[in-house]
């Protein structure tokens, strides 16, 4: 449950969506316990402020690989758009632009990654979109959806590790609801070597550091890794010299009884030490969260279903406002802690 200043836009949205189409956005995994752990956990922590710090205004630009933001919420990769609103990624690409932020932009679009960036270009020709994809079995796939990604002027690469196999998600099993409706396909997909019309996305128990690896020699581009929990694997990651990690467990969709990502957080901070940027996402609902995980060690967060409530509630208008909203609520939460955030401010409600 979406809470805070963004509950409307999420009633708004519930009522608007088809239920099949709405449970697909909202749903988790098993029995959606690490759905609800990522909102629970925010709940139970704390900020401590600090006083008479003399602060400036609270300016939050912040670097990350291939991209430059002016605030540190990014929009995270989330699948089919359109079934939120007609504009689909279009919408959410103009959105994320306008507020100076990155797109994490999913291989499961329902836009092509040319017409995302594009759109995104159109209104700032410097805005960022990262292109998020799932290793594929074939190299030969991977690699076309790599030069896409480059060739529609992606800045980096997201890879998601979580997802050996699809996460078991009870609602869309309820409701039958397996393939995209007619009219709607996953656009990135389409015309790969050895397929004509639309390729289904493959999820792969064989793949392993090596096909990471792979991709590295494959682009120039910089890779983060999406889905770690482990700091052992942060630690195998930044030696294998990826630009990034997102602590994630992919909004609850995928292991049930993995830990909220907040919870997993601080282990991976500890074992990147500060050698790549730290990203995490889940469960981000208010500015308060943002500035809870910058101190526990983020450098920026990803908002993943706020961002389609926006969408489905008021197309790119809808997914400005959870952006602004979530900006103004964390600077004003950032300015209260007299402007810094750091790990020793962070208490335990219980
Ligand atoms: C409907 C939906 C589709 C998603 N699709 C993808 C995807 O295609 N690739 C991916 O890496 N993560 C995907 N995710 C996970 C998000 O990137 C992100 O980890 C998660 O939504 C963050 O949690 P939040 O929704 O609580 O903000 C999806 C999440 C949702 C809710
Ligand atoms: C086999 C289709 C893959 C779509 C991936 C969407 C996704 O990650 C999700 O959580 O849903």
């Amino acid at each position: 449950m979406t809470g805070g200043a963004l509950a409307e836009l999420h009633d708004r949205a519930r009522e608007l969506l088809d239920p099949v189409h709405y449970d697909y956005f909202a749903g988790g995994a098993g029995e959606e316990t690490a759905l609800a752990e990522n909102e629970r956990a925010f709940q139970r922590l704390a900020l401590l402020p600090r006083v008479l710090r003399g602060q400036s205004r609270p300016a939050t630009p912040v670097q990350l690989p291939g991209a430059r933001a002016s605030t540190p919420i990014l929009v995270a990769p989330t699948a089919f758009h359109r079934l939120a609103h007609p504009d689909g990624e279009l919408a959410t690409a103009r959105a994320a632009a306008a507020a100076g932020t990155v797109l994490v932009s999913g291989m499961a679009a329902t836009v092509a990654i040319g017409e995302v960036a594009g759109a995104a270009r159109e209104v700032d020709r410097n805005a960022a979109v990262w292109f998020q994809l799932y290793l594929q079995p074939d190299a030969k796939i991977t690699e076309c959806l790599v030069r896409r990604a480059e060739d529609a002027g992606c800045s980096a690469l997201v890879v998601t590790v979580d997802s050996p196999v699809f996460g078991r998600h009870g609602r869309d099993h309820r409701h039958g609801f397996h393939d995209l409706p007619p009219g709607f396909a996953a656009e990135n997909m389409r015309d790969l070597p050895g397929s004509p019309g639309v390729r289904d996305i493959e999820m792969c128990q064989e793949i392993s550091w090596r096909y990471v690896e792979a991709l590295r020699r494959m682009t120039g581009l910089p890779v983060l890794l999406k889905g770690i929990l482990h700091p052992e694997d942060a630690k195998i990651a930044v030696d294998g010299g990826m630009a990034g990690l997102v602590v994630s467990n992919h909004g609850g969709r995928q292991l049930d009884v993995a830990p909220a990502a907040i919870d997993a957080l601080p282990r991976v901070a500890e074992a990147v030490g500060g050698r790549i940027p730290v990203l995490v996402d889940g469960g981000i609902r208010r500015g308060s969260d943002v500035a809870i995980a910058l101190a526990l060690g983020a450098t920026a967060v990803g908002v993943g279903r706020p961002v389609l409530w926006g969408l489905a509630a008021a197309g790119e208008a809808g997914v400005r406002q959870v952006l602004e909203t979530l900006r103004d609520e964390y600077e004003h939460v950032r300015t209260l802690c007299g402007g810094v955030l750091a790990g020793d401010q962070v208490v335990s409600r219980c």
